[in-house]
């Protein structure tokens, strides 16, 4: 297993084979411990389930939408993996009521904290009430267009992991602040302001998500991504506690798609996905989902 090799083993293969300059691996504390496998088939940290989320944004239209259901309906889904789709809210009941239950429901927002005169908002407690178990927080679209920062995303998890709900939460550096080296510093910020704020990890799933990658078709490298998630691992290894940094999944997302997702699912500290675009394509979700076999074969 690649967690016994001696820094320079890990990275002496290291292929930074696009123009976007790497975070230095030498800025890393090495290695991260990670738990000895009990057996499991897939090699990865948290429950020993991969996790692939569809965060569907402000994409489709009831017509698109029950096709896309449908073609989920119809695939088999390996069973080695946690599936989560996230639809707009105005979609969200349909897609509950008429998507297979082994698929979960997650929001793409929602509100701060009780729900009341909060014009345009969606409660925790509304998304519980018609079944949604999860919900996507920090996405850098929210972060850099809407403007919501650290704090504020910080107590959007802690309110919705109070309620129950599990949060999908979302770090990642802008393309300027890669280049300016600053990578760790960024994700490391922004997991800080989650720790400072949850009650717990157990229903914490963070998602890698360079702003750089989202949408651009510019996807990081396997070794990029590894690289990020390992660092992520040691620093909630260090600030949080090694049963959180062991159990916690670190999903990368940006640009994902039937292609590439073999070679990324088989990084070691990559524990699934969240993927955009190619969400929207059934049959290509679905490469995606049983991209799981690539880990068990890693392992
Ligand atoms: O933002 C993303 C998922 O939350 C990634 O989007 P793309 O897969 O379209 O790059």
């Amino acid at each position: 297993m690649a967690a016994t090799l001696s820094p320079s083993h890990r990275f002496s293969g290291l292929r930074l084979s696009t123009s976007l300059p790497s975070p230095s691996p030498l800025r890393l504390a090495f290695p991260v411990a990670r738990k000895p496998l009990r057996g499991v088939a897939v090699c990865m940290a948290g429950t020993g389930k991969f996790f692939v989320g569809g965060n569907w944004k402000c994409n489709g239209t009831k017509e698109s939408i029950t096709k896309l259901v449908s073609d989920l309906n119809t695939v088999k889904l390996e069973s080695d993996v946690d599936v989560v789709v996230a639809p707009p809210f105005v979609y969200l009941d349909f897609v509950k009521s008429s998507l297979s239950e082994r698929i979960e429901i997650s929001a793409q927002n929602t509100w701060v904290g009780k729900g009341g005169a909060f014009t345009g908002e969606i409660s925790v407690e509304q998304l519980k009430d018609i079944g949604c178990s999860w919900v996507i927080l920090g996405h850098s679209e929210r972060r850099h267009i809407i403007g919501e920062d650290d704090q504020f995303i910080g107590k959007k998890a802690a309110y919705a992991l109070n309620e129950g709900l599990g949060v999908i939460a979302c770090i990642g550096e802008l393309l300027e602040e890669r280049e300016a080296g600053k990578t760790f510093d960024v994700c490391f910020q922004q997991l800080k302001a989650y720790a400072d704020a949850v009650p717990g990890w157990e229903k914490m799933v963070i998602a890698y998500e360079p702003v750089w990658a989202i949408g651009t078709g510019k996807v990081a490298t396997p070794e990029q991504a590894q690289e990020v998630h390992m660092a992520c691992r040691d620093w909630l290894k260090k600030n949080v506690s090694a049963e959180v940094a062991s159990k916690t999944r670190i999903i990368y997302g940006g640009s994902v798609n039937g292609g590439n997702c073999a070679e990324l699912a088989k990084q070691e500290d990559i524990d699934g996905f969240l993927v955009g675009g190619a969400s929207l394509k059934g049959p290509e979700f679905v490469t995606i989902i049983n991209s799981v076999t690539s880990k068990k074969v890693a392992a």
